[in-house]
């Protein structure tokens, strides 16, 4: 099965919500827990728990784990496993790129079959240039995975790099977009792109490709609303409305709740 056909299934059954698995230190602190490995792990299996049968997509932040050195990777592995032990696609959120020697690297730790780091699909940066991502890709459809690739991402720092133009007068957001829908279009894999919900996404360029799923982070602590889905992507488009802290903010007890209530605005 590609990851295009899991996403589909996912979102069909579960709605559109993609819950971000972000354990902050200030996080932590409100739910009790230490900011250590260990609490980044409580903090992420206690998502997970409440996640199953609520969403189909988790998104576990990786720089978050990481921050703790070998034990907060030891914890990531763990939640990861959780995660797909429960049916959930899972999304690491690691924005991995490099030459493409390299890059073969980052899809032997994350989309390889039976790896301590197996995801179903990996966020990764373009800006080495989207060919450079080639093994990778080819990596990740072998194995019935796939990529986000930055396109258009949340924060306003991005714009002045990701709407400059191309010589045809493409943005370069649009640029890795289009390759994206190129590869798709040829393979049927289903990679997708991050475009963030906080963006004016016609001034980028980007339109949108029912084979290219959108991870589309922004809602809630950034401030899109969960309401206005509709209003920002098309009908067509797969998205996956991404949100971490609003879902985390009550404390473990309040994940579950925090999840059903965006559930509910999204299908509104
Ligand atoms: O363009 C992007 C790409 C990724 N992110 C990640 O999504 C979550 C957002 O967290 P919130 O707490 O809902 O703001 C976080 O892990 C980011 O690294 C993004 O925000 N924008």
């Amino acid at each position: 099965m590609t990851l295009l056909e899991r996403l589909r299934g996912a979102v069909a059954a579960h709605g559109a919500l993609c819950a971000g698995i972000d354990p902050h230190p200030a996080l932590l602190d409100a739910w009790g827990l230490g900011r250590d490995a260990d609490g980044a792990e409580r903090l992420g299996r206690a998502v997970v728990e409440a996640a199953a049968g609520r969403v189909g997509v988790v998104k576990p932040q990786v720089a978050l784990f990481e921050a703790f050195g070998a034990a907060g990777l030891g914890a990531l592995e763990r939640v990861l496993a959780d995660a797909r032990a429960a049916g959930l696609v899972v999304i690491a959120d690691a924005k991995r790129g490099d030459i493409g020697s390299t890059n073969a690297g980052y899809a032997e730790a994350w989309l390889t079959p039976g790896s301590p780091l197996e995801a179903d699909a990996l966020t990764v940066s373009p800006y080495l240039g989207v060919g450079a991502l080639d093994g990778l890709l080819e990596a990740a459809e072998r194995a019935g995975k796939g990529a986000f690739v930055l396109a258009a991402t949340s924060n306003p720092e991005a714009a002045a790099l990701q709407l400059a133009r191309h010589a045809d007068g493409r943005t370069v957001a649009q640029g890795v977009a289009e390759a994206v829908a190129a590869r798709n279009a040829e393979t049927r894999a289903g990679h997708g792109i991050v475009v963030g919900a906080t963006i004016d996404r016609a001034a980028f360029g980007i339109a949108s490709d029912p084979a290219t799923p959108i991870l589309a982070p922004g809602f809630g602590a950034q401030g899109a609303r969960f309401a206005d889905l509709g209003a920002l992507f098309p009908a067509e488009a797969l998205v996956l409305a991404s949100a971490s802290r609003s879902l985390l903010a009550h404390g473990a007890a309040g994940v579950a709740g925090a999840i059903d209530a965006a559930q509910r605005e999204l299908a509104a």
